[in-house]
Formats: structure tokens, sequence, C-alpha cells
């Protein structure tokens, strides 16, 4: 099942310069083992914005719930999900 998401990160400016380091960090490692899995399609970064859309290919929404809330920044995200299904015109 494929997953249109887009992710707004909003993390406090008062946040520790060390937590938020360490923060990014993990979510890099975390984004990219899900790619290498073949969960996370498309990590496209939004011109301009702290935000991303993404596509997952992801068994069921509980599965896509359980690697969202995963994510070390969602605390500091605002996620927005739609689900996809095949356009009839679409030819792949
Ligand atoms: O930077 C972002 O868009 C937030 C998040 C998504 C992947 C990642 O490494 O960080």
């Amino acid at each position: 099942m494929l997953y249109h998401v887009r992710m707004d990160v909003r993390i406090p400016h008062d946040l520790d310069p060390g937590v938020r380091a360490d923060t990014i960090a993990r979510e890099k490692a975390y984004a990219q083992d899900l790619q290498r899995a073949g969960k996370w399609r498309h990590l496209w970064r939004i011109t301009g914005e702290y935000a991303n859309v993404s596509v997952f290919d992801v068994e069921s929404h509980d599965e896509l719930h359980e690697i969202l809330s995963g994510l070390p920044l969602f605390p500091y995200m605002d996620v927005d999900v739609t689900p996809l299904a095949k356009h009839p015109s679409a030819i792949a």
C-alpha cells in the first residue's frame, strides 16, 4: 500500500543544541534504514521549507503509523498522510 506523507518539522527554538543534533542524526539513520528496506520509497525536500514529501510502501495503516510514530523527530512534526490508489489512466 502506498501513502503520500508530508512532514513539517517544527523544532522548538529553545531545544538544547546537543539534543537537536542527536535527534537529527538519529532521524537520518532511521530514514536511511527504511529507504534501504524499500519502505520509504521517495523522500523530497520541499523547496524553501523545513518540510518533506515522502512516499511510503507498507503493508497497512498500522505499519505506517508504527514507522511514523517511531521517527525521532516525530514529537516535533506535523504529519499529513494521504493513502494512494491506482489511477485508471496511469500506465505504470
Ligand atoms: O528533514 C526532514 O524532512 C525530516 C526528516 C525526514 C527524513 C529525515 O532525515 O529527516
